[in-house]
């Protein structure tokens, strides 16, 4: 059963949904305020039911590092309702920014966050893919539009992927030395649920900290479907995850590339271990 309050099987996404889009303020001082409408999904989540969204203390760690990096690009793993979405995107484009992408699996969280980037006056800057993030990342390659990299790439989504995605990225050449920063939510080893912390899968931490003999090692681990001859980038940028399929990739499972490292630009801790309220790690590409 676990805890009734992040059981989320219950539609409180809609209801959500319904509650914002009835307020009594919806034309008068919503539509097109990005602050008001995160303010809203704040207190739903504060007083009818629990979300999973970064909420405004984490949220402010990483709207600060937006306005002192100012990210032309920057792209999100898992844009659930469009919480972050909104914060960041209206962040990305106050701070000079080109554009925001949010790519989320799930439909119904998508057409909610849709509504609600609408509602915030943000439509225009922000694009929303429904898919798998690994195949949203292949896509948007093949379109070009991380030709001069991924400035910001947020890390959100299932906390089994976030390695898997973060190693197709590096492989597809979508993060420059540095420039690119990674952030990362609820990756500490502290607090009590680490969906990651098991035996054979290595940690988000142990990569973005680890050396380069210490992620060969990590990926010793892994058996990738890797076609010997043909370079994975090239592949994807010419004809997108069709091609990289036909070619015999998985591109869920592309193994990172060890002699990119980072440094560790901070770790934000709420000193609360819920589940989603735990902290959140920023580190930047230095060496390729
Ligand atoms: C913690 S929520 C994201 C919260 C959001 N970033 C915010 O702060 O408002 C995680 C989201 O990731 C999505 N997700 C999980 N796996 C995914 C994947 N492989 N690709 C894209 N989205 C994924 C889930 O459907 C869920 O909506």
């Amino acid at each position: 059963m676990g805890n009734p309050k992040y059981n989320r099987e219950d539609g409180r996404e809609l209801v959500l949904l319904q509650h914002i889009f009835s307020l009594p303020h919806l034309e008068t001082s919503l539509r097109g305020n990005p602050a008001a409408v995160l303010a809203e999904i704040d207190r739903f989540a504060r007083e009818q039911s629990h979300l999973i969204h970064i909420g405004p203390e984490k949220g402010a760690v990483v709207s600060s590092l937006i306005a002192e990096r100012k990210p032309q690009i920057m792209v999100e793993l898992g844009g659930y309702v469009g919480y972050s979405t909104i914060l960041f995107g209206h962040a990305v484009r106050q701070a000079g920014g080109q554009h925001y992408f949010s790519l989320e699996i799930n439909p119904v969280s998508a057409a909610i966050a849709s509504l609600l980037i609408d509602l915030a006056g943000l439509k225009n800057f922000i694009t929303l893919l429904v898919a798998p993030a690994h195949l949203s990342l292949a896509r948007l390659t093949r379109q070009g539009v991380f030709d001069d990299g991924i400035d910001v790439l947020f890390l959100d989504h299932f906390k089994d992927r976030y390695l898997p995605d973060l190693w197709l990225a590096e492989n597809l050449g979508l993060l420059k030395p540095g420039k690119s920063v990674l952030v990362a939510d609820n990756v500490s080893r502290r607090g009590s649920r680490q969906e990651t912390d098991e035996p054979n899968k290595p940690h988000y931490l142990d990569w973005v900290r680890g050396s380069v003999e210490q992620k060969e090692e990590i990926l010793q681990r892994f058996a990738f479907n890797v076609p010997s001859d043909v370079q994975l980038a090239e592949m994807v940028r010419g004809g997108g995850d069709a091609a990289a399929i036909s070619a015999g990739w998985d591109l869920a499972l592309v193994p990172g590339m060890p002699r990119m490292t980072y440094e560790s630009l901070g770790q934000y801790y709420t000193g609360r271990d819920d589940f989603n309220e735990k902290d959140v790690d920023i580190a930047q590409l230095i060496a390729q």
